[in-house]
C-alpha cells in the first residue's frame, strides 16, 4: 500500500526520520513514540505537507513527488490541532473538501449527523470549541474514497461518546472502503477487536514494528 524509498526528513540539516526501504501493507497502524520522536512529522510528510528526501509510493504506482495532486487526492489527513479560517462555516469547509476530493456532498451528511454536528455546522468556525474543530477535521479526513487516512492524535479533545463514533467510522471505512489508517496517539486505541492493530514505534529517527 505505502512504500518508502531512501526516505529522510531533516529540519535545517537536523535529521528527524530516516527509512532506507519500507513497505506498509494495507491495515490500521498505530504510530507510537515519545514527544518529539517524529510522529507528526512522519504523517505530514506522507500527506505531502513537508518536503522530504527520497520518495513515497502509493499502491505501487503513485509517486508523491511525481504525481503530487493524484497522490494527495487519495491520502486524507487530520492534524493534531487543526487550524481553520474563522470566517468560514463548517459546511463551507466540507463543501470545499468534497469538491477537492471529488465526493458527492450527500455522502458527508452521515458524518455530520452521527457526530451531532448539524446544529452548529453552518456557524462560523471562530465560534467553535477545540472539540468541535477536532470533530470537523475528522469529518474532513473521512470525505471521499481515500486509500489512506492519516489521523494525528485523533483522541485529544474528543468526548467519550464522540470517540466511540470515531472508532465506528474507522471500522466501517476500513471494512467497506478498504481504507488504511495511520493513527498517532499517546493514548490506548480501542478499535473493534476484530481488527488487528499494527504498532509502529518511532525512536532514534527510525521506525520499528512493535507489539
Ligand atoms: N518546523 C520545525 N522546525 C524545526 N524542527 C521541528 C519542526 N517541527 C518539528 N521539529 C522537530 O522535529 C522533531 C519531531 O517533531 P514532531 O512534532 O514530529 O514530534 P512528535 O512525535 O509528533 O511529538 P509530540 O508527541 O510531542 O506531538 C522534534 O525534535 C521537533 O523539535
Amino acid at each position: 500500500m505505502l512504500q518508502f524509498e531512501r526516505y529522510s526528513k531533516s529540519y535545517s540539516g537536523r535529521l528527524v526520520l530516516k527509512i532506507d526501504r519500507l513497505t506498509l501493507e494495507p491495515g490500521i497502524y498505530w504510530i507510537k513514540g515519545v514527544n518529539g520522536s517524529g510522529k507528526s512529522t512522519f504523517l505530514k510528510t506522507i500527506a505531502g505537507l513537508l518536503p522530504i528526501e527520497g520518495d513515497i509510493l502509493l499502491n505501487d504506482t503513485l509517486h508523491l513527488k511525481e504525481q503530487p495532486v493524484a497522490f494527495r487526492r487519495i491520502v486524507n489527513f487530520a492534524e493534531a490541532e487543526p487550524i481553520f479560517p474563522g470566517f468560514l462555516t463548517g459546511m463551507e469547509m466540507i463543501r470545499l473538501f468534497a469538491s477537492a476530493k471529488g465526493a458527492p456532498l450527500n455522502t458527508t451528511s452521515h458524518y455530520i449527523e452521527s457526530m451531532s454536528m448539524a446544529h452548529y455546522i453552518n456557524e462560523p468556525l471562530v465560534t467553535y470549541s477545540s472539540g468541535m474543530l477536532k470533530k470537523l477535521s475528522l469529518v474532513l479526513a473521512f470525505i471521499g474514497e481515500p486509500t489512506l487516512i492519516l489521523l494525528d492524535e485523533p483522541l485529544i479533545t474528543m468526548d467519550t461518546a464522540s470517540l466511540a463514533i470515531l472508532y465506528t467510522w474507522i471500522t466501517e471505512k476500513h471494512a467497506n472502503g478498504k481504507t488504511s489508517f495511520l493513527l498517532s496517539s499517546h493514548q490506548e486505541l480501542s478499535v473493534n477487536t476484530s481488527i488487528t492493530l499494527k504498532e509502529i514505534l518511532i525512536a532514534d529517527q527510525t521506525l520499528t514494528f512493535a507489539g
